[in-house]
């Protein structure tokens, strides 16, 4: 898969690790920054990710800053990213499987590198079920709240799964 990643300052250290583990299991990875620890802002890198999503050239993301917070709060804020803060392995998989989350989302300063590598692989090898009535239903909604609040952004939304069925 085409994997978007970045992060900001806080989450630069870990990025660069989980970077190197998604290349090695031969995802095509683009980092999108930032490239060092110079104080920098989330949000931009959010951005940075979202866009690339609703543009068609990420498959998914991942994102990093210091709790994972910040990043995942703006990066929600992006019609069609529907990120999720994961610290464990279920959660990971699940994300994907009920609520075909699209970026996920790592604290630096909250997990260590061999959990945030379990959390990226559980999640880069989960899939949205689709024959499952339920999960698009509430995917549906999802995408309806979308729709009726961000109303400008409605026609550049990507859509999900659940949109298409
Ligand atoms: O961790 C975060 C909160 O969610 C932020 O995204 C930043 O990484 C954090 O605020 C950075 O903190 P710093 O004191 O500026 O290094």
């Amino acid at each position: 898969m085409r994997i978007a990643i970045a992060a900001d300052h806080a989450g630069f250290p870990l990025k660069e690790l989980v970077r190197a583990y998604v290349a090695k299991l031969g995802h095509d990875v683009q980092d999108l920054g930032a490239y060092d620890t110079t104080p920098s802002d989330y949000p931009d890198f959010a951005v940075k990710v979202g866009t690339a999503l609703m543009q068609g050239e990420a498959d998914r993301g991942i994102l990093i800053c210091g709790s994972g917070v910040g990043v995942c709060i703006a990066a929600n804020k992006m019609p069609g990213v529907r990120a999720g803060m994961c610290h464990d392995t279920y959660s990971a998989h699940q994300g994907v499987e009920h609520d075909e989350m699209n970026v996920i989302v790592l604290g630096a300063r909250i997990i260590g590198e061999e959990l945030a590598y379990a959390c990226v692989e559980s999640y880069l090898q989960a899939n949205f079920i689709a024959k499952e009535e339920r999960f698009v239903r509430r995917l549906n909604k999802v995408y309806a709240i979308e729709k009726k609040y961000m109303p400008d952004a409605a026609g550049t939304s990507f859509a999900a799964a659940a949109s298409k069925s």
